[in-house]
């Protein structure tokens, strides 16, 4: 298929530098599969980007988890997308629900903010999902339609964006989806790219999950194991859809488990 298989840890606004320090040694001593097999990319709070980048290993590459929407300047308390390049950070990761959802940043400021992004060189990690209450109204494609089309109307190359399906749902909040309800948004999306943007841009685009799913004969294991989104435990049904090219993980990329996610790398 010639998708790289694209595993993306988000470890969001967590971690003392004692943790950072541990967690890359974790993923330094870890054996995982060559980066002829899988992508690995880390996305560390700014302030510790530095740090990681000088210590990870030099397979896995790190990803801001923001930045400004145009050049930087006057914008107290933004980071600019030629900070992050100036720097030697290649991605970042942009419209995470998390920052659509608490901060108010609409389809339209998200795909401003990905094409000011890749117009400076950097990879973009661009997320999309639909909340609770979008699924149950019956507007999980429209919503991640909408969204994905801000970013195809500012954008003319797909070739640094990888496209990360987030339900919202799916996040931290013990709602289950199963792998087949992920392939079937997955799916979908593609259809939308092939349709919206061109064939080639359809096949070649990594559509990444993020999110709990579990499958439902798992269910009772995995809630007494207090399991919940991409894990050591899922990884594996979800990496053999089709459409799943590789997750963003939160919580579980802050332990070691997140080495045995990178290894479902193998099952593509
Ligand atoms: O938001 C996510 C990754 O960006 C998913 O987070 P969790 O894996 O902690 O649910």
């Amino acid at each position: 298929m010639g998708r790289k298989f694209f595993v993306g840890g988000n470890w969001k606004c967590n971690g003392t530098p004692e943790e950072v320090k541990k967690i890359v040694s974790v993923l330094n001593e870890g054996q995982v599969p060559s980066s002829d097999v899988v992508e690995v990319v880390v996305s560390p709070p700014f302030l510790f980007l530095g740090l990681v980048k000088s210590s990870l290993r030099p397979d896995f590459h790190v990803a801001a988890q923001n930045c400004w929407v145009k050049k930087g300047g006057a914008f107290t308390g933004e980071i600019s997308a030629e900070m992050l390049v100036n720097l030697g950070i290649p991605w970042v990761i942009l419209g995470h629900s998390e920052r659509r959802l608490i901060l108010n940043e609409s389809n339209e400021f998200v795909g401003d903010k990905v094409a000011y992004a890749l117009s400076q060189g950097l990879k973009v990690i661009a997320c999309v999902g639909e909340t609770l209450e979008q699924r149950e109204a019956g507007s999980t494609m429209d919503v991640v339609a909408a969204q994905t089309k801000a970013i195809a109307d500012r954008v003319s190359s797909w070739s640094n964006i990888v496209l990360a399906y987030e339900p919202v749902w799916a996040i931290g909040t013990g709602k289950v989806a199963t792998p087949a309800q992920a392939q079937e948004v997955h799916f979908e999306l593609r259809k939308w790219l092939f349709a919206n943007t061109s064939p080639e841009i359809a096949a070649a685009t990594r559509i990444i999950y993020g999110g709990i799913s579990i499958n439902v004969s798992h269910v009772l294991v995995h809630l007494l194991l207090s399991f919940g989104s991409v894990n050591g435990a899922n990884c594996k049904e979800l990496a053999a859809q089709p459409d799943v090219d590789g997750f963003l993980v939160g919580g579980a990329s802050l332990k070691p488990e997140f080495i045995d996610i990178i290894k479902s790398a193998e099952l593509k």
